[in-house]
């Protein structure tokens, strides 16, 4: 579905992506783990067509996308979510999903369906503004899987949710599973990220260090120094 071919980006003199290869199959859920700056929501732009990559390639479902702008790669089926939400906070939670994208015809129908599907219905009528901060993740997540893309990125949408928000985001990610779909998932919560994945990747300072199940991402040594932490030792302290 997805096959990202030594990218790198530059910002300045920061290295922000660093040869980066990944490929991601139909039906798996790929966790992306690594500290701040890491270059996580970097590949996440360089995979949705945000931004313009200095190196390597991107391959989705079969054809080359490098260079392809973001709403035609979102036309063809590359639904992603954003760090900070971008709902419209004047608008309905209904007429926020059912916002138009290029190249799509309107389907009310499936806009109501998947509203049902992702229990947002009896917030249909509610300003965005005025949602709470995890009801405001799932309709974000409503407005991407309206169109029902063939890969959803998200990036780090469990920012700012409380336990029980955490809870029905979880659900939701299970109801986004699906044969045909690949999803890459961007967030600080490991714990959260390594109970969802199939796979999961650590990051660190634009590189991927770490490609494994998430036993293997558990219990590398690279991972606890980078980023995981040990749990023993801070036990033991
Ligand atoms: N638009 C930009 N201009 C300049 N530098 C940038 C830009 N976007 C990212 N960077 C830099 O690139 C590096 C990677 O950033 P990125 O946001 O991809 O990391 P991240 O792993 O997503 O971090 P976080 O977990 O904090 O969101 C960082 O050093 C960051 O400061």
């Amino acid at each position: 579905m997805l096959r990202i071919h030594e990218v790198s980006k530059s910002y300045g003199g920061v290295r922000a992506l660093s040869g980066v290869s990944l490929a991601v199959d139909p039906g798996e859920v790929v966790g992306l783990l690594g500290p701040n700056g890491a270059g996580k929501s970097t590949l996440i732009d360089a995979v949705a067509g945000a931004i313009d990559i200095d190196h390597g390639s991107v391959t989705f479902d079969g054809g080359d996308v490098t260079g392809v702008p973001a709403w035609e790669r979102a036309r063809r089926g590359v639904g992603r979510t954003f760090q900070r939400i971008r709902l419209v906070p004047t608008l309905s939670v209904f007429d926020n999903v059912a916002m138009p994208r290029p190249g799509r015809a309107r389907d009310l129908g499936r806009v109501r369906a998947v509203l049902d599907e992702y229990g947002l219905t009896r917030w249909a009528q509610v300003m965005a503004r005025d949602l709470p901060a995890g009801v405001q993740r799932l309709v974000e997540v409503a407005r991407v899987l309206v169109s029902d893309p063939k890969l959803v990125l998200l990036d780090e949408p469990l920012a700012g949710l409380g336990e029980h928000e955490i809870e029905l985001f979880e659900t939701a990610l299970h109801r986004m599973r699906s044969p045909l779909r690949s999803i890459v998932l961007v967030d600080h919560n490991a714990p959260f990220v390594l109970s969802v994945v199939t796979r999961a990747c650590l990051m660190v300072q634009g590189e991927l260090l770490l490609d494994g199940t998430r036993d293997e991402v558990r219990n590398s040594e690279v991972a606890r120094r980078s980023y995981l932490g040990n749990p023993a030792e801070e036990t033991a302290s």
